[in-house]
């Protein structure tokens, strides 16, 4: 039997409609939701993403902010700007869009925001209280795949999860969240030899190479949740994930699709974010 499709469209209505009502409970106490958003520079993808996630931020009621910069802003003016944000009591969180220009240290700048504001979850202090088990935020895209993996009504005590790729922003928060739902996790990366004795094992695969056909139907235990990260385009321009989606939905139980899966949740739970960061001040 094919594969079920975890619908992260589906899901993302779902969730954000919560959030929605949330904001609209904090809206009424005097203390609207407010999300920050800066861009520095012209890549495109990244406005694409800036534009979906303040129409988001306005669709659920929250108050939004866009501040766009071009690509020659000084590291030292981006700060200051944090540091005005940091300040202001409208905003409960602040985004700095990633990728930034090469001349801006992205360390420096996450880690000028408030801790109280990295919805991104991105800070060392936030990485630090995930690691705790803290209740610090959760980057984004790890939080929406635990919610897409939740949705399939698995419990992953007891299970082996491989998540592919080490990233600080995906494969590293990925492993500690499936940690803490008591998965035995194994992370898989560009220096593993024969990735495929690894996920042939796994009851749950999260793919986050950013390399289309990282993981084939032959390397996939039949009946395993697949989760695809990643955000490519095949030879053709079309969009594709870091998997062989059409081969692995012959043989896993559940598997996201490219686009329309993880995607939509980063910006989901940015909003979820957002929203609990207002409700803690
Ligand atoms: N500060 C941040 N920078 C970046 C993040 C992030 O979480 N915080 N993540 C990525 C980009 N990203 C959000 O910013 C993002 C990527 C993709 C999608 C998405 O909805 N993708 C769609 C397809 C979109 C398309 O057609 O191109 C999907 O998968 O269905 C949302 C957000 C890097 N930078």
């Amino acid at each position: 039997m094919p594969a079920q499709l975890i619908d992260g469209i589906a899901l993302s209505q779902k969730l954000r409609a919560e959030i929605a009502a949330r904001a609209a409970a904090l809206t009424a106490q005097g203390k609207q939701p407010g999300l920050a958003v800066i861009i520095v520079g012209d890549d495109p993808a990244s406005h694409v993403y800036v534009r979906n996630k303040v129409k988001a931020c306005e669709d659920a009621g929250f108050y939004s902010l866009k501040d766009q910069y071009p690509a020659d802003l000084s590291e030292a003016a981006l700060l200051e700007r944090i540091a005005a944000l940091n300040a202001d009591p409208a905003i409960h969180g602040i985004l700095v869009q990633m990728p930034l220009p090469k001349h801006i240290d992205p360390h420096k700048v996450i880690e000028a925001i408030s801790t109280k504001k990295d919805v991104d979850g991105y800070s060392v202090l936030s990485a630090g209280e995930l690691m705790a088990g803290l209740d610090g935020f959760r980057p984004c895209t790890p939080y929406g795949c635990m919610k897409l993996i939740e949705s399939t009504g698995v419990n992953l005590r007891g299970k082996h999860a491989v998540v592919i790729g080490r990233s600080n922003t995906v494969g590293k928060p990925m492993a500690l969240l499936l940690l803490q739902a008591n998965a035995t996790v194994t992370i898989c990366h560009s220096a593993t030899p024969d990735l495929g004795l690894y996920t042939r094992q796994a009851d749950i695969v999260v793919a986050a190479t950013g390399r289309r056909n990282t993981l084939t139907a032959d390397m996939v235990k039949p009946g395993a949740i697949v989760i695809d990260v990643g955000i490519n385009r095949d030879e053709a321009g079309k969009l594709c994930g870091d998997v062989d989606f059409a081969g692995i939905k012959e043989v896993a139980s559940h598997i996201t699709p490219v686009p329309g899966g993880v995607g939509p949740m980063t910006i989901t739970m940015l909003l979820m974010n957002t929203v609990e960061a207002a409700e803690r001040t």
